[in-house]
């Protein structure tokens, strides 16, 4: 390794320990039921941490210099990205055009008592299909997303979704996928169909053209 690569790999160790850290912080914070003035004094440390982070932020055309684009390393990524508070993180593997993806939605994630928002599944769904998308060697934006919710998702559940390719025509592309739970693989929770399109160089251009790599 490079000292460059050793010093991004021990950057992405930092990351996901603070990605670690924040999820579990979103989760108490969205559980908690001490005492009110616990709440106050938390809020007020949380924002002296909050500013340390401020010290040194990149604006909104600078990638971040952990992340690998082509590579496909996003650590910021709402769904997969290890350094994201939002993120699940929904781990995904891709394996003969199938993509599986695995994760467990904490309690900050509900929208039914008890049950996954709508939109978290849609999420999922799009950026599992995503990946089944760019494996198939046709990589494209989201154009539309149809999703059909069968049966509410539970929370703190082990969850399993897959994706795959159905259609390549020109510059679409077509993917169905499921979430169901681990434990019952065989009946579909949300199902989804999404048509993604493949972008012009121009579009890439107009899109992605002036985005900047930040300085470790
Ligand atoms: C190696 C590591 C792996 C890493 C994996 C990372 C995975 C990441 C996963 C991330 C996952 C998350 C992903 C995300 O979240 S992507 C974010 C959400 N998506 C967007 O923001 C996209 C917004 N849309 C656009 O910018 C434009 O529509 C684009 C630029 C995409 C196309 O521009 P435009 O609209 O001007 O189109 P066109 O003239 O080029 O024509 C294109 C073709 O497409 C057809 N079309 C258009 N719209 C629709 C529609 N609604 N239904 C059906 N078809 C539609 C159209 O008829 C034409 O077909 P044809 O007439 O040629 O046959």
């Amino acid at each position: 390794m490079t000292a460059d690569e050793t010093g991004r790999a021990h950057r992405r160790e930092a990351i996901t320990e603070l990605g670690d850290a924040l999820r579990t912080l979103v989760e108490h914070a969205t559980t908690t039921e001490v005492p009110t003035g616990d709440l106050l004094r938390a809020a007020a440390e949380i924002r002296e941490v909050t500013a340390r982070l401020g010290d040194r932020v990149r604006d909104r055309s600078t990638l971040s210099s952990a992340d690998d684009l082509l590579g496909g390393v996003r650590m910021f990524n709402p769904v997969t990205g290890a350094g994201s508070a939002l993120a699940p993180p929904l781990q995904i593997e891709v394996v003969a055009g199938v993509a599986t993806g695995r994760c467990t939605l904490g309690r900050a994630f509900e929208g039914p008592p008890t049950f996954a928002h709508g939109g978290v599944s849609a999420m999922l769904l799009d950026q599992i299909l995503g990946h089944a998308v760019v494996a198939s060697g046709n990589p494209g934006m989201t154009v539309r997303l149809d999703t059909t919710y069968r049966a509410p998702v539970p929370l703190l559940t082990p969850l399993l979704l897959t994706a795959q390719v159905q259609d390549v025509a020109g510059r679409r592309v077509t993917a169905t996928g499921t979430i169901a739970t681990e434990a019952d693989p065989g009946t579909p929770l949300v199902t989804a169909t999404g048509t993604f399109v493949g972008l012009r160089a121009e579009q890439t251009h107009r899109l992605f053209g002036k985005l900047l790599r930040a300085d470790p």
